[in-house]
């Protein structure tokens, strides 16, 4: 099977979102806004969280996809690429997560 990567459902979104089908999902979204697509977004996201803390494995996969979807139609939504959300992850590589957060400690005092 080839490999399916992000970008591929990037493009799907974008493809659906101006497709104008009802039976859709990603075209209702679009076409209910930002408010709509950042509400499932959180729904999923504290459906993640509750399988993450309940040890469920098999939720916490579904729950993932579920919310990489909906996290994908946000940006697509913001019309901000997944490319530049890539390319900060990658600016930060090579940083220590504590040292980060430590460096704006410093910055607030
Ligand atoms: N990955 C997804 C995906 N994940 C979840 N969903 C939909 O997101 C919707 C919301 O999920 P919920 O479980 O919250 O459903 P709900 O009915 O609101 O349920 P509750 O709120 O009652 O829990 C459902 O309709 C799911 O089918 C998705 N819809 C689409 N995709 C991808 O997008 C592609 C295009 O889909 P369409 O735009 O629908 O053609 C698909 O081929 C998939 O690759």
């Amino acid at each position: 099977m080839a490999e399916f990567s992000l970008a591929d459902l990037e493009r799907t979104i974008r493809e659906r979102a101006l497709s104008g089908d009802a039976q859709s999902w990603t075209a209702k979204l679009f076409a209910a806004g930002m408010e709509k697509a950042a509400k499932k977004m959180g729904e999923e996201a504290v459906e993640t969280v509750i399988a993450a803390v309940g040890r469920d494995r098999d939720g916490l996969v579904s729950e993932s996809a579920d919310l990489l979807y909906h996290w994908l139609v946000v940006l697509a939504v913001a019309d901000i690429p997944l490319s530049q959300v890539l390319q900060e992850l990658e600016r930060r590589t090579g940083q220590s997560g504590v040292a980060e957060k430590a460096s704006r400690s410093t910055d607030r005092a």
